[in-house]
């Protein structure tokens, strides 16, 4: 069942990748682990299956994770409609703690919890009865994927402001509508710019070793018809030294508060090389992946993903049985290599100094 569309009633170019949604009983998530082959969805039906989901790399993204997990949230809460308020906390505070150590360096994913958590407190600090938190909790869910996607939207609306006509772009992972509730962060400005009309050349790096860029964004891109041209991670240095990408936009899964930025692993060598070649490097993330209480960079954990998923590609063997592999899942990327940080509410520039 494909569920994507291109145009809207008029024609016009429209994004529409719903990679989490919440369904009656259950969160349907597209199982980003099977693309581009297979557009399949998966089903997760509490907190445990969606935290299942989470680590698995069903969904990935930094918002799409949030968004699939305060719907795990609120469908555990719903499983439990007809207990006791307190028990419903008691099962609630096992299914946050539970969702949140399921991928440990996407801050929106404790953003999103967060909501949720407080959105309980609030409603049953009021005594209102268990159905009503349950609803209020189903209502916060969907507030946080609406506002995901309007956040979106405008962080694309300020990354069109800094590209030109014709401009070749550089970017890393997968940053857009199977990632967020819609658009993307770092992709938002490559849809908008095809929806006005705006030729935009993209260059995905494949991002070893998951291959979110050549798997996800190369399928999302060219699917929508933006001009998208795969490179391995390592022509990175050619494609910017023939000054076919005058610019790189990555996303962020954590923004520290000086701005240092924990990103797909790779994405600091991009840094290094855009500073090397005198050309912008931008991050586009929306203000929930702001982390005011981590201070810098080192502050910020990193996820360590099994071995196999480097040395195995899909099914197949490429490094020797029983050889070390390290593999971490992001690096940070120190504040001063950031020419911009990019939101929905605004244009950041260094130096950058972030408080609640
Ligand atoms: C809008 S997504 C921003 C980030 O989450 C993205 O750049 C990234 O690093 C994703 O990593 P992943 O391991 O695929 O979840």
């Amino acid at each position: 069942m494909i569920e994507i569309r291109y145009h809207d009633a008029e024609g016009f170019f429209m994004h529409d990748v719903r990679p989490v949604e919440l369904r009656e009983a259950e969160v349907r998530m597209i199982d980003q682990r099977q693309l581009p082959e297979k557009l399949v969805y998966v089903d997760a039906k509490d907190a445990r299956e969606t935290a299942e989901a989470i680590r698995a790399m069903v969904v990935r993204g930094a918002p799409a994770i949030a968004l699939a997990g305060a719907f795990g949230f609120y469908l555990e809460a719903s499983r439990h409609i007809s207990e006791s308020a307190d028990k419903l906390e008691e099962v609630l505070v096992k299914a946050h703690a539970l969702l949140l150590a399921s991928r440990p360096t996407a801050v929106n994913l404790s953003f999103a919890l967060t909501r949720m958590m407080n959105t309980f407190h609030t409603l049953a600090l009021r005594e209102v009865r268990v159905d009503e938190i349950v609803r209020g909790l189903r209502a916060e869910a969907l507030a946080l994927q609406a506002e995901d996607e309007v956040a979106c939207r405008q962080i694309g609306e300020h990354l069109l402001t800094l590209y030109e006509e014709g401009m070749g772009v550089l970017t890393h992972c997968n940053t857009g509508g199977l990632a967020t509730s819609r658009y993307g962060t770092a992709l938002a400005g490559f849809y908008l710019a095809k929806e006005r009309g705006m030729a935009l050349r993209v260059y995905a790096d494949e991002t070893r070793p998951y291959l979110q860029g050549s798997r996800l964004t190369a399928w999302e891109l060219q699917q929508a018809g933006v001009d998208v041209t795969v490179i391995c991670d390592n022509m990175a240095a050619a494609v910017m030294a023939q000054g076919l990408a005058r610019a790189v936009v990555v996303g962020a899964d954590r923004i520290a508060a000086n701005g240092d930025t924990a990103n797909k692993i790779g994405t600091m060598g991009l840094a290094i090389l855009a500073r090397h070649f005198g050309i912008p490097f931008y991050v586009a993330a929306p203000v929930s992946t702001i982390d005011p209480r981590t201070p810098t960079g080192a502050e910020i954990p990193i996820e360590t993903r099994p071995e196999d998923e480097l040395t195995v590609i899909r099914g197949a063997r490429i490094a020797p049985v029983g050889v070390a592999a390290y593999n971490p899942a992001f690096d940070v990327t120190p504040s001063d290599l950031i020419t911009a940080i990019i939101t929905e509410i605004g244009i950041y520039r260094a130096p950058y100094a972030f408080s609640h």
